[in-house]
């Protein structure tokens, strides 16, 4: 479980202060993939960000009960020097995981060749996109948090392969998808939420959090 307790959060231009979350409580429960619908720029990173523990709140508590990811797109924990063969074998460490199997199933799942042997900061943003998605997979979280807005791969086979494992680590695990397409949202969700005025509004069905996500868009 993930539980925000009266969450504050905003940021401070030279002129203006940008509230993210205002006093925001909502529950994160183990089983129930939540989508949480937000426009372009409302803070959607800013909040998994928070989900993960990279990034702190102003004021209220953030609980967490389960094992939480780090988010899609996350690329702190990589070192562009190492390999992504080293990369692997660096974070299974950190993870407690076998690294053999870690740089085996990344390697399989990357596609990347000759690149899986050469350092990260060589890669391009889809080959980046792609080994952190592996990254992300190879590790059993609780809870996986995947920003919408993280660096993708156009590649459309690739693009495939992460829908098939998403769904299926989907049914055993729990998904929080922060995006401003209800169209993904549908796809992968059980419920939906929607981030409007700093709050977490929260809805069992996608198609009355989606009405209020039209009103939000369109006000
Ligand atoms: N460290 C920071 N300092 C000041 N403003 C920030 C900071 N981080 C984020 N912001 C601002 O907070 C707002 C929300 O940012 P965030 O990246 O969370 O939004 P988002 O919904 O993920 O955006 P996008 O859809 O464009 O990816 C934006 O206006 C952004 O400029």
């Amino acid at each position: 479980m993930i539980e925000f307790d009266k969450v504050s959060k905003s940021f401070w231009t030279k002129t203006q202060r940008k509230i993210i979350l205002s006093e925001a409580s909502f529950r994160v429960t183990l089983g129930k993939s939540m989508g949480i619908l937000a426009p372009n720029g409302t803070g959607k990173t800013t909040l998994i960000n928070m989900m993960a523990n990279l990034e702190q709140p102003d004021e209220g508590t953030i609980r967490r009960t389960s094992r939480v990811s780090f988010p899609l797109g996350f690329m702190g924990g990589l070192k562009g020097s190492l390999t992504a063969a080293e990369n692997c074998r660096f974070i299974a460490d950190i993870y407690g995981i076998d690294p053999d199997y870690m740089e085996a199933y990344c390697r399989w799942i990357c596609e990347l060749g000759d690149y899986f042997e050469m350092p990260v900061n060589t890669y391009s943003s889809g080959m980046r996109a792609r080994l952190n998605f592996a990254l992300l997979m190879a590790i059993e979280f609780d809870i996986y948090l995947i920003d919408e807005s993280a660096p993708v791969t156009t590649d459309a086979r690739f693009n495939m392969i992460i829908g098939k494992i998403l769904k299926e680590r989907l049914s055993r695990t729990t998904l929080v998808l922060v995006s401003h397409d209800p169209g993904i949202v549908e796809r992968y969700c059980d419920c939906a939420a929607v981030l409007q005025n700093g709050k977490i509004h929260m809805f069992d069905s996608l198609a009355e959090a989606k009405r209020l996500y039209d009103y939000t868009k369109s006000s």
